[in-house]
């Protein structure tokens, strides 16, 4: 079962997702922004150079640094931070809007940005950490995905404990052993999440319809 059959209207919920680069976060969101019908991803706003095969506007919007910061200086980001010498931020229009709809909304970012979306809106906010089995699995996932060359990924195994050391700071922390067992923890806590009590919001209604007829 998916959140999309749930019936009771609810408040959407911000579901964050982060791991030491090459960990597996953006395979484990994409998978379930495939099949979940009330989740859609924020799509950052970053200063890097587009990967190949990565599109604008659906995985970032690939920004100048002006274009960055007249954006950031304008308060056009719920939170930004710079992350292996570039800057990544998360665009405020319309988060709050999907989660007025009971539209959840899955945000790809670090410890950094998971801080900066706790203190402005921690009641909707649901953080899971990703963690690979080892560090050598995860030199070997960074060099296998074949997109980044040789001094970005020694610079990215070289932040990875700096990312790690926040793991703690998560609601939920999930060992990425396998993809289809690690896909299925993820939507089981968004499942569970989706239907807290506070987040239920017809459910007052509800009760009060139930105890009327009786
Ligand atoms: N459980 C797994 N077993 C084997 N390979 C995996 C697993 N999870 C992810 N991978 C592979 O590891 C590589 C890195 O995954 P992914 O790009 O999703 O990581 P990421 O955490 O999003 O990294 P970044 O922070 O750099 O964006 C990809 O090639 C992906 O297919
Ligand atoms: N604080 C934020 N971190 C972000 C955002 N978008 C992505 N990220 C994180 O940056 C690194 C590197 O990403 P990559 O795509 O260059 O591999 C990774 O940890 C992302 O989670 C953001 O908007 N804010």
């Amino acid at each position: 079962m998916t959140g999309g059959e749930l019936k009771v209207p609810r408040r959407g919920l911000m579901f964050i997702l982060s791991s030491p680069s090459g960990a597996g976060k953006t395979t484990l969101a994409s998978r379930l922004l495939a099949t979940e019908k009330d989740l859609v991803l924020s799509v950052s706003a970053t200063t890097r150079k587009a990967r190949p095969g990565e599109v604008d506007g659906k995985d970032y919007t690939f920004l100048s640094e002006e274009e960055f910061f007249r954006m950031r200086d304008s308060g056009g980001f719920l939170e930004w931070a710079y992350v292996f010498g570039h800057y990544y931020g998360t665009p405020r229009a319309s988060v709050f809007d999907k989660l007025a709809k009971g539209v959840d909304v899955l945000f790809d970012i670090d410890w950094q940005g998971a801080q900066q979306l706790d203190a402005v809106a921690g009641g909707d906010v649901v953080k899971v950490f990703i963690l690979p089995p080892s560090r050598t699995e995860l030199e070997r996932r960074l060099r296998e995905r074949k997109q980044d060359p040789e001094e970005v990924i020694r610079a990215r195994m070289a932040k990875a404990d700096a990312e790690i050391s926040h793991w703690a700071e998560y609601d939920y922390v999930i060992v990425n052993y396998d993809l289809d067992q690690s896909e299925h923890m993820l939507r089981s806590i968004l499942l569970a999440e989706r239907l807290r009590r506070r987040r239920q919001i017809g459910l007052a209604d509800i009760v009060k319809d139930m105890m009327r007829d009786a």
